[in-house]
């Protein structure tokens, strides 16, 4: 279906043009200087950067949130989200806002209501959103990224907002738990990762819990230290991008489906722990507290005392890496486990003898990282032949305390993922995601218990 709109800006003809792909608009000379919003800063309106012309190219249709015809000015009004230079990769997305003036009323709406059914499709338009965010996350800057950046997109795709900040560790659990299912379409998270931990537990903890997952979505807005599930989502920069992160809220179809998550991002023990909770007064520094936690703590050679059982499916590294090449190359991606019924609980009890073909480890390691996302934090892809649905965790572990000077060169190595290729480094993935641990860090035991049935 191709539709087309004539309207005009003053006393120039504009031309509107939809079709599957998306909307053309012809003839905005100045679309260019007009077309954001009205930015603020300390109620200060502080004027627009002259950016390149956003109507050079179509407007695809996932980029679009709303179009409507205001009867009082007699003008169309569509609303996008869009990186800001559509010729450079992964540029930063802003929000738009194009206005016509149409004399045709009649034609006018029809057109709108066309180009939205066209452009949401089988998605909700005006979805109900509850919104956590977590005031205290990251650099403590959630709320001001929520207000400046995120509620205006919301707000122009027509979505119900009701916003809570979580006021104490675990109220996110409860808040999830004790969710009127009915209510909302998606649950927002503004924090780091651990808000997202708690929202997925408290789901967990319901009666219903499947049917919880499939009927309020996930939708993540970056605002912590951690963000490593929303950058292993959507790439580094996009993943940091309160509006393309608002945009995939809004049109993006991540719903939990049929499968339950106990663990969905890491477990860290060693000097990555350390690290994060060691740099608790750095927060200001913003992700770059946990490099230098982990430089404060590779200098200071600590190693940890560990016991763990770990069932190891592969621990040559070159197998892994060709294993994940060949899927990640591969054109259909690996069928995900449709079963319904309940999920069981498949880990050996922890006081029955550790099972023959488990790898015990009884040492002092540096570190011992296993996760099912490829990237950690932005900058540190840890895990590079993680596959967040091969039913595998992938384990990082530096045995011992190397030499600064050894594991300098594992942290520089980390960005690229070449650290994996290191001496120091064992790379292994783990069976079936089943994990004992049992840490032993001075005269306190802690015992832990992972299972993961992955994504
Ligand atoms: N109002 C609050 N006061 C104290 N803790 C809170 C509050 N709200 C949430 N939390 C807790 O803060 C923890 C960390 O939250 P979040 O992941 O949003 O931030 P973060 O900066 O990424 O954290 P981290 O540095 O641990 O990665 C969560 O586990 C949550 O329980």
């Amino acid at each position: 279906m191709v539709r087309t709109l004539n309207a005009h800006k003053g006393s120039h003809p504009v031309q509107l043009t939809f079709d599957e792909q998306g909307l053309r608009i012809e003839g905005d000379l100045n679309a260019a200087k007009k077309s954001k919003s009205t930015r603020t800063v300390c109620c200060v309106p502080v004027p627009v950067g002259k950016g390149p012309d956003p109507t050079l190219l179509p407007i695809d249709n996932l980029y679009i949130l709303n179009a409507y015809y205001q009867e009082r000015t007699k003008m169309i009004h569509i609303h996008c989200v869009l990186p800001e230079d559509r010729t450079v990769e992964e540029s930063p997305a802003d929000i738009y806002k194009f206005m016509y003036s149409v004399d045709n009323a009649e034609e006018a709406v029809s057109f709108c209501t066309d180009l939205l059914s066209n452009v949401y499709q089988d998605l909700k338009f005006a979805k109900r959103l509850l919104v956590l965010i977590n005031p205290f996350g990251g650099q403590g800057k959630a709320k001001e990224i929520f207000e400046y950046h995120v509620r205006p997109i919301f707000e122009s795709a027509k979505c119900t907002i009701e916003v809570k900040c979580t006021e104490h560790q675990g109220h996110a659990i409860q808040i999830a738990k004790e969710l009127d299912i009915n209510a909302y379409d998606a649950i927002v998270t503004v924090s780091g990762d651990g808000v997202i931990h708690e929202v997925i537990n408290g789901f967990l903890q319901r009666t219903d819990a499947r049917e919880a997952m499939k009927s309020v979505s996930l939708g993540i807005i970056p605002g912590g230290t951690g963000n490593a599930l929303i950058i292993s989502l959507l790439g580094e920069k996009r993943g940091f991008d309160p509006c393309y992160t608002a945009l995939q809220v809004i049109k993006g179809k991540i719903t939990y489906d049929d499968h339950r998550y106990f663990s969905f991002l890491s477990q860290s023990y060693g000097i990555t722990a350390y690290a994060d909770l060691g740099t608790e007064h750095m927060r200001w520094m913003g992700d770059t507290r946990t490099i230098v936690g982990l430089l404060q703590e590779i200098f200071a050679r600590r190693s940890y005392k560990i016991q763990a059982a770990i069932q190891v499916v592969e621990s040559n590294k070159r197998k892994i890496q060709l294993e994940y090449r060949d899927a990640y190359l591969q054109e259909e991606r690996v069928p995900v486990n449709e079963s319904d019924g309940n999920v069981l609980d498949t880990i050996p009890p922890l006081n029955e003898p550790v099972p023959k073909d488990w790898l015990e480890i009884d040492d002092d390691i540096s570190f011992f990282l296993a996760s099912k996302v490829p990237l950690l934090a932005r900058g540190m892809l840890s895990h590079p032949c993680a596959l967040p649905n091969d039913g595998n965790l992938d384990l990082v572990l530096v045995r011992g305390s190397p030499s600064i000077a050894k594991q300098l060169e594992v942290f520089t190595k980390v960005e690229t993922g070449q650290h994996m290729n290191n001496e120091i480094v064992s790379f292994s993935a783990l069976l079936k995601d089943i994990l004992h641990i049992c840490l032993l860090k001075k005269n306190c035991i802690i015992v832990g218990v992972l299972q993961n049935q992955g994504v």
